[in-house]
């Protein structure tokens, strides 16, 4: 394929639906015969999400750190590696969940990979009921809730999720509210980011961000401005790194932090799942791989918003049983309690 690769950067908050969208979307990819790869970046040492994507797929993993940040360097990098080794006909970048979107188009802008890759998109995935109560709650108060309206704030495609657990009022109340947020974006409500890579492809043609120091003017704009903005934040992320079977903290990004348990056996089923269940509420996310006591194989959770989930993973997936907490001012101890109980 001539001309540089698009890219589609997918961003939304922790837990909103991102990986599920990208599954969707590389379905579709694979049925037009398009190679799509695929970058995922994660906040934690392990990629869960990757096994999730099904075999064939080329994928380059991003860890420990955040791709606006910490790891931003390596973005041009990698996406530089996919074009020479893959020539993929699409590439989607899979951000963290908190990665701040003006430093994102930055990043996928940078003059070495100007004429081998163009951003096309910018998706941000909504949790809608999630978005709908914290401004409710808080009235945009607060980094969480400050960092989710940037990440709304800069897409130009809002992909409305998880309306299977909204109601008609409660859409509309978030339809108006992301409208007064980004009235230029596109939005289509979804459930399990069900949506048509035809509408990334549409708005293709209309938004071509070029880097801004590549000529003046600094090309077409995604809708609002650009400047850096209240939402930059590059403190220096601190790593302290305990034995394994402990917590391993990387560090922060701004308010927010990661602990990754490893677990070194089968847990109990009932007291796992308690223990999701009664998470305190500054578990923002948590997602792991464990081994129940009563079943063989080996399963993945999900806890995003209150909700845990269990999928059943291939036994030979590489990652080890794990359990990935994200969120504000994480109470370590309290957490590695619940997982030691949890323990079978
Ligand atoms: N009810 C409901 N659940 C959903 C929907 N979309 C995704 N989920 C669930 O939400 C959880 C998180 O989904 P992911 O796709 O992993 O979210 P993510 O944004 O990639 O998560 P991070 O990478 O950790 O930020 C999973 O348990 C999904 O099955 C939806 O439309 N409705």
């Amino acid at each position: 394929m001539n001309g540089p690769i698009p890219i589609h950067l997918l961003t939304g908050f922790l837990g909103s639906g991102k990986t599920t969208l990208l599954k969707h979307l590389l379905d579709q990819c694979k049925t037009r015969g398009l190679t799509a790869a695929v970058v995922m970046n994660e906040l934690g040492e392990v990629n869960l999400d990757g096994e999730a994507l099904g075999e064939g797929v080329p994928m380059r993993e991003m860890l420990n750190g955040c791709v606006c940040c910490t790891v931003r360097d390596n973005l041009a990098e990698t996406l530089e590696e996919l074009a020479d080794e893959v020539r993929p006909d699409v590439i989607f970048v899979e951000t963290t969940g908190v990665a701040n979107p003006v430093e994102l188009l930055d990043a996928v802008t940078e003059l070495p990979i100007v004429e081998r890759v163009r951003l096309k998109s910018v998706v941000t995935v909504v949790d809608g009921p999630r978005f709908l109560e914290m401004e409710r709650r808080l009235g945009g108060a607060g980094r969480t809730a400050k960092l989710m309206r940037a990440q709304i704030k800069y897409a130009n495609l809002l992909i409305l999720n998880k309306t299977d657990l909204m109601d008609e009022s409660s859409l509309a109340a978030l339809e108006q509210m992301l409208d007064a947020i980004n009235p230029a974006a596109d939005k289509i409500a979804a459930v399990y980011g069900r949506v048509g890579f035809e509408r990334l492809e549409t708005l293709a043609a209309e938004l071509a961000v070029k880097p801004k120091d590549a000529e003046s003017g600094g090309g077409d704009r995604l809708p609002g401005d650009h400047e850096c903005g209240e939402q930059c934040d590059h403190e220096s992320h601190s790593r302290h790194h305990r034995r394994e079977g402990e917590a391993h903290v990387h560090g922060s990004h701004g308010h927010l932090m990661v602990v990754t348990y490893r677990l070194d056996g089968p847990v109990n089923r009932v007291r796992f799942e308690q223990a999701l269940r009664c998470l305190p509420a500054e578990v923002l996310r948590a997602k792991g791989i464990v081994r129940f006591d009563d079943t063989p194989g080996r399963v993945m959770f999900q806890y995003a918003y209150r909700e845990p989930m269990f999928i059943r993973v291939n036994p030979l997936f590489s990652v080890p049983d794990v359990a990935v907490f994200i969120g504000e001012r994480l109470p370590k101890d309290m957490l590695a309690s619940l997982i030691e109980q949890a323990m079978a």
